[in-house]
């Protein structure tokens, strides 16, 4: 086994047209992923994410240079092989209804079963494994037809596991998700990486996420060009920024959040500590004020917890008032003739 379970070799991804022109969408790139690691893909709508992850998964050949798994071109495997050693979830949903939880994750097995495709009490455990590691016990014998998006998204990460990969590959599989389950899929995928060895790719589109679960990122920017690093390291050299810049939307390196981005904004000071203080900068920051932590000269001022805890002091000019719900103190800087935009 060599140091990395997945090696891309240059490879660049695109389609060819036809009058055979090469459409390159990913730039050739070099990079290795050892096992056990969890790497999330991330890039703006459009970038290549999805081209690129079939192209690794073997479902369509690279325009340059060759993917590695465990030494092995992963394009020239002859399918059954590549079903053993590498599972694909894609977001495409399945109309599968009349099957059950339970038969759709015996699927995964197909690669192991002899030509009858009947599966041994091995196998079944083996399903059965892999039902209990994504929690979907409650599934198994629901039909497929009936179950919610995530509750699927499930049932199909369970069918992948259940197929023994050494590596999974994921296409938005928070896709579909509420923030709950959402977080929940990303610890699910990184814990499968980090206990059980599995190597996993997915793309999502859940920066925050991304950010707090991944080992390595792989960032795809428009320009095709790849950049491969540690999630901090991508947001302190200015990629992560630069690859999601919009108009309307800044991404904030203190806070690693995305922020709605306000012109010609109006100062306001903002002293105080804790929850409250998130929040309320939270309310203004949303309302397009600028947020100074130090009061200055000619600028309101809000002081918090000066009336007792969850109250707020608002100062303009030389008129106070005080009182309790961010929605009061909204209200109050309107009042105040202190229009944020
Ligand atoms: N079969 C195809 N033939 C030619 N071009 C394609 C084909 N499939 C996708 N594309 C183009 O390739 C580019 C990348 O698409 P892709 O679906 O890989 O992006 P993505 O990053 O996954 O996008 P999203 O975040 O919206 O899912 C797009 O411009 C798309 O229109």
């Amino acid at each position: 086994m060599t140091e990395f379970l997945l090696q891309l070799d240059q490879v660049s991804a695109g389609y060819v047209q036809r009058g055979k022109s090469q459409q390159v969408i990913v730039k050739p790139f070099t990079e290795g992923v050892p096992a056990g690691k969890l790497v999330c893909l991330i890039g703006p709508n459009g970038a290549g994410k999805s081209t690129l992850l079939r192209t690794i998964a073997g479902m369509q050949a690279p325009l340059s240079g060759r993917v590695l798994l465990d030494g092995q071109d992963i394009y020239q495997m002859n399918p059954a092989d590549r079903a053993k050693r590498l599972s694909v979830v894609l977001t495409q949903k399945m109309e599968v209804g009349l099957f059950t939880g339970y038969s759709l994750v015996a699927m995964g097995r197909h690669p192991y079963t002899a030509w009858s495709g009947q599966l041994r009490e091995q196998d079944h455990q083996v399903v059965r494994q892999a039902i209990r590691m994504v929690g979907a016990e409650n599934l198994a014998d629901r039909a497929f037809s009936t179950m919610s998006d995530g509750e699927r998204q499930k049932i199909m990460i369970a069918r992948a596991l259940a197929q023994e990969p050494d590596m999974l590959i994921l296409d938005e599989p928070t896709a579909f998700l509420d923030l709950p389950r959402r977080v929940e899929c990303m610890v699910l995928l990184r814990n499968l990486a980090h206990q059980m060895g599995r190597t996993i790719l997915l793309s999502t589109h859940d920066l925050d996420l991304a950010l707090r679960c991944a080992d390595h990122i792989w960032l795809l920017p428009y320009s095709g060009h790849m950049r491969v690093g540690l999630p901090e390291d991508l947001v302190l050299n200015g990629a992560f920024e630069a690859a999601f810049h919009s108009a309307n939307v800044a991404f904030d390196i203190e806070t690693g959040a995305f922020k709605t981005q306000s012109v010609g904004h109006e100062r306001i000071a903002l002293e105080g500590e804790g929850i409250q203080y998130t929040w309320v900068r939270h309310a203004l920051e949303r309302e397009g004020y600028a947020v100074l932590s130090k009061r200055a000269a000619g600028i309101p001022i809000i002081r918090l917890g000066v009336h007792g805890t969850d109250t707020w002091q608002l100062t303009i000019g030389t008129e106070t008032c005080h009182g309790e719900t961010i929605d009061a103190l909204m209200t109050a800087l309107v009042q105040g003739r202190v229009p944020a935009l």
